[in-house]
């Protein structure tokens, strides 16, 4: 690297910064002309002969103020890669695409389709590209570069990946634009359609392949997804603060990133299920039991009274019409088979029945009747009282009520799906549902009525999909317009009572009643580890043959780091001991205990700077530079919060719990270690 070349790299760099600050204050000056005065809640966009055009306005706001955000001068390399290709040809790879003012390209954005060569280039396949640049920084500032100089055959070990990796973290997650494996890139650049299924061992980039995927699909598909919106839904509120500054600094701050609690609104639930009662509410049978409590409403002509002699009368003025059982019920019949859901066929009932009438009206008086005309005979007595009794008014609140409080209509669901006993689980009360009933709910709702469009999403990616029941899989898949799915996780991490087993039945879940296309996923493991070094994973894999599921074991491209077992006989010693050993290396420090001792270590470690303390069962997704794991044989057997035990749940935690670490370990024990930490 020579001095010369570095300065012109430099010299880029700094003519690119200053081009960013041209194109934000254009865009700034288009939001002050056209939007700048646009007020959201009143939708006063001040005066004007452009501005008085408020959804032009609108439109401009929503355009400009994503992209001031986007543009805004942040403590980040503007590029961190170049290529030349072989027709002499070359780009930079930055976050953002920016251009001088001829238009030309200064930067290429890393979503481009030509930023794939800059990932994918390797020696044996060089996609036209002849040299590749890698660029070191710190902050904002480009402190070196190294080439491969692919023609020559040149593949070299990135000096400048290794440190990003070891890089202390000292926050929430950062973005992996600059270093994104090939392997990575491949699942990112997976076309809009494709619902991919990843498996992957702690650390193998899993969920940094989502967000990426999110963020590049938007770029790619703007016009469909724009519209349509991504969701990303993750374990818990902790996960979601800890990935949620990765969008913003990839250009894309409109995703929804939500927890499935929150999805059902589960997590302002009044009320907590007891465990046995949770098994059950989460259950994949709890859909054909929502099935039947909605749909066994309805009857048969017979139902409503009505016999072949006699049929449906209604009186209409001086006129009476008269509507046959086998008519009416092949309008039942029809509107079971043809509508989606129960509200709309009961309106096709209903519809039949003035048809019918008009028919009837029209031979009688030589012309049809208005609509004014359908509606009064809708609401006449009689058919009123026929489609009470056929096909009753319903919401989702009234179906519930019943399946918690009505032992004979429960009864009556759950016949021959649930046993007694589970059915009798599922009473409760109604003005205080619990999660599960609340699960239970959005699965009615979804035979009551359509979504609106605006609730479901072009893509979604879900992380630690893992550990989503059936039920929960469903009322993800329901906010799957007719997008695709991104699903990440790692069989060996899942931890709730109703884990997956096998992907594929998740899958099955998730493409329930054909809103994803299950046909089409493309299932892929991740098995390079960029989080925990070898030594340290070496170790969790001791664990990983007695969790009782076929995944592979990462291996880690790391070889720094370090793990020490330290025996203390007074804990809470051992670990602040732990703790001020840890504080002395940069970058933050997890404890992670077991659930109930979480909470004494936070009493006393409060207000310890860069140190957190987390419990067994909230540890997944998240990474600490030195992690202190607390007497493993407690984590081993503790029972998680909320009581949702699973038999051998303790040792998943505890895999989870050894696999956070970026540095070090340490492991804190009074009891023997659990003997499946032996060699
Ligand atoms: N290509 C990469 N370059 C640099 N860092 C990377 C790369 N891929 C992953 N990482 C980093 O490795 C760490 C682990 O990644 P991530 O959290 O996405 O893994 P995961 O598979 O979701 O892990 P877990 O199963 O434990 O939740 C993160 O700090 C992430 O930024």
């Amino acid at each position: 690297m020579s001095e010369n070349e570095l300065q012109a790299e430099l010299d880029h760099h700094e003519h690119a910064r200053a081009q960013m600050a041209v194109m934000r204050d254009l865009t700034e000056g288009i939001h002050k002309l056209y939007a700048g005065d646009f007020d959201e809640s009143t939708r006063n966009l001040g005066l004007g002969d452009v501005r008085s055009d408020h959804l032009f306005g609108w439109a401009m706001a929503n355009y400009t103020v994503p992209r001031l955000a986007d543009l805004a001068d942040r403590d980040i390399a503007i590029f961190f890669g170049r290529i030349w290709m072989d027709d002499g040809e070359d780009f930079h790879i930055g976050r953002r695409h920016i251009r001088d003012e001829a238009g030309d390209p200064l930067v290429l954005d890393w979503r481009a389709p030509l930023a794939e060569q800059y990932y994918r280039a390797s020696a044996h396949d060089r996609r036209d590209v002849a040299r590749r640049r890698r660029f070191g920084f710190q902050g904002a500032r480009i402190t070196g570069f190294e080439d491969e100089n692919l023609l020559l055959g040149e593949e070299v070990a990135s000096d400048i990946l290794t440190e990003e990796i070891e890089r202390p973290r000292t926050g929430p997650m950062r973005d992996i634009v600059a270093t994104i494996q090939p392997e990575q890139d491949e699942l990112i650049r997976r076309e809009a359609a494709v619902n991919l299924c990843v498996q992957g061992a702690p650390g193998t980039g899993k969920t940094a392949v989502g967000l990426h995927r999110a963020a590049w699909l938007l770029y790619n598909y703007t016009e469909k997804l724009d519209k349509a919106g991504v969701l990303v839904v993750g374990p818990n509120e902790g996960f979601l603060s800890y990935i949620s500054g990765v969008l913003p600094t990839l250009g894309e701050s409109s995703v929804w990133q939500v927890t499935v609690h929150q999805l059902t609104g589960a997590h302002t639930a009044g009320a907590a299920d007891t465990h046995e009662a949770a098994l059950v509410k989460h259950d994949a049978r709890m859909a054909l039991v929502c099935e039947r409590a909605v749909w066994g409403h309805v009857g048969t002509a017979a139902d409503g009274g009505v016999t072949a002699d006699d049929g449906l009368l209604i009186a209409d003025g001086g006129w009476r019409w008269r509507l046959g059982q086998t008519y009416l019920d092949e309008a039942i019949r029809n509107a079971r088979k043809h509508t989606r859901t129960y509200t709309a066929g009961r309106k096709a009932v209903e519809d039949a029945i003035v048809q019918g009438a008009r028919r009837q009206a029209e031979i009688r008086s030589g012309h049809s009747p208005d609509n004014k005309w359908a509606t009064k005979l809708k609401r006449t007595e009689s058919v009123r009282d026929f489609m009470e009794a056929v096909w009753p008014k319903l919401n989702t609140k009234t179906v519930l009520k019943k399946l918690l409080t009505d032992a004979a209509f429960r009864a009556d669901a759950t016949r021959g799906i649930l046993t007694e006993d589970e059915a009798a689980l599922l009473a409760g009360k109604p003005a205080k549902p619990t999660p599960g009933d609340l699960l239970i709910a959005d699965e009615i709702e979804s035979h009551m009525k359509l979504r609106e469009p605006s609730e479901s999403f072009g893509h979604i990616v879900i992380d630690e999909a893992q550990d989503l029941s059936p039920m929960q899989c469903r009322v993800i898949a329901r906010r799957s317009g007719k997008g695709s799915i991104t699903v990440l996780g790692d069989l060996a991490q899942g931890t709730t009572p109703w884990a997956a087993a096998s992907w594929t039945d998740q899958m099955r879940h998730l493409g329930k009643d054909g809103a994803v296309d299950t046909s089409t996923v493309e299932y892929t493991e991740l098995t390079t580890g960029f989080r925990v070094p070898a030594v340290i994973i070496a170790l969790a894999n001791r664990v990983l043959p007695h969790l009782d599921v076929d995944v592979a074991p990462a291996r880690s491209i790391r070889s720094d780091g370090s793990y020490d077992l330290v025996e203390a006989p007074d804990l809470d010693a051992g670990v602040e001991q732990a703790v001020a050993k840890a504080l002395a290396e940069e970058g933050l420090v997890g404890v992670i205990a077991a659930d109930d001792r979480a909470a004494g270590l936070k009493t006393l470690l409060e207000g310890t700077e860069r140190v957190e303390v987390v419990a067994a069962s909230l540890a997944k997704g998240l990474e600490y530079d030195h992690v202190v794991v607390v007497e493993p044989a407690e984590i081993v057997t503790a029972p998680a919060t909320g009581g949702a035990t699973i038999e051998g749940v303790g040792l998943r935690h505890l895999y989870v719990a050894l696999t956070r670490a970026v540095s070090r370990l340490t492991v804190v024990h009074s009891r023997p270690l659990p003997r499946e930490m032996e060699a």
